[in-house]
């Protein structure tokens, strides 16, 4: 049996696996037994907690003198991904609860780096570190670079940035209804991205207010993608033309996330964590 907790942030919702010495290899077929919300836990990802040290990643192994734990992230489907905005929150909240680090500032490592975390009144802030426009010429030029074809869909424009992992934002032309959208199956991209890519719809509330709902790889429609409403913002903030420090709130099916754009091309993303059981599981 493996012990294991479940959590959620913003209701994208994960299971933590406590692996602290790296002695479990979680296979993609166990993954996705565990994330089964029919014969399994349920979960948009599974979340190993390893001492960073222990990495089997040569690149990860290295950020250990900076940050004691790793969170290694798997996707639904068993993939591996680089980054995931939201579960940085809930694994911090796991390591403060289980005692693995003290006060309010900490940090974390990840496939896309170290980031550090913030504890707040409503949760927790996460210094996304470095983000970019995947093809910045094109975007200036065009304000997108990729065609996005929803189910049952029109194909609309959408920029790529780069959070660490892959995002492409469509911001919806009058008419059509963010709650409208069919999400059952992957947008299609055009050009599709090697690697694929988190898919975020935006509908824009008012100033530095957005609504989002998002395709994520390796998982399908989601209620919340810390990554993708740091890259929605971005992306709105980049078509407004205004690109100052303000914060921006982010909805997303699961509740309110607040993105704010740091002094040099770095991202904050602050939002809750909860963590809502313990159990075990049969690996
Ligand atoms: N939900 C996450 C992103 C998880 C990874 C993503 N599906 C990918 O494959 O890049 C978030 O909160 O950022």
């Amino acid at each position: 049996m493996t012990r294991f907790t479940k959590g959620h942030g913003t209701e994208n919702d994960f299971i933590l696996v406590a692996d602290l010495e790296g002695s479990l290899e979680l296979t993609p077929a166990q993954v996705q037994r565990m994330a089964d919300r029919h014969a399994g836990i349920g979960a948009d990802g599974v979340i190993r907690v390893v001492r960073t040290r222990f990495a089997t990643d040569d690149t990860v192994r290295a950020l250990a003198p900076e940050a004691e734990w790793f969170m290694d992230y798997r996707n639904a489907d068993g993939s591996l991904a680089e980054m995931c905005g939201n579960g940085t929150r809930v694994f911090a909240a796991f390591l403060r609860r289980e005692g693995l680090v003290f006060g309010s500032s900490f940090s974390i490592a990840t496939r896309a780096g170290v980031k550090t975390v913030r504890v707040t009144e409503e949760g927790y802030a996460i210094d996304l570190g470095p983000w970019r426009l995947v093809d910045e010429e094109g975007a200036r030029r065009d304000g997108f670079d990729v065609m996005v074809k929803p189910r049952h869909g029109k194909p609309v424009p959408a920029l790529s940035l780069d959070l660490g992992n892959p995002h492409a934002v469509v911001m919806l032309p009058e008419g059509i209804a963010l709650e409208n959208l069919d999400l059952t199956e992957a947008p299609e991209l055009h050009p599709e991205p090697t690697g694929g890519a988190n898919v975020e719809f935006v509908r824009a509330e008012g100033p530095g207010h957005i609504a989002m709902r998002v395709h994520e790889r390796g998982v399908g429609e989601t209620r919340s993608c810390g990554t993708g409403a740091a890259a929605a913002a971005l992306a709105t903030r980049f078509w407004s033309g205004v690109e100052d420090l303000s914060p921006w709130i982010v909805d997303v099916p699961g509740g309110r996330l607040t993105v704010t754009p740091l002094a040099g091309q770095r991202v904050e993303l602050a939002g809750p964590a909860e963590l809502v059981a313990d159990g075990d599981f049969p690996l």
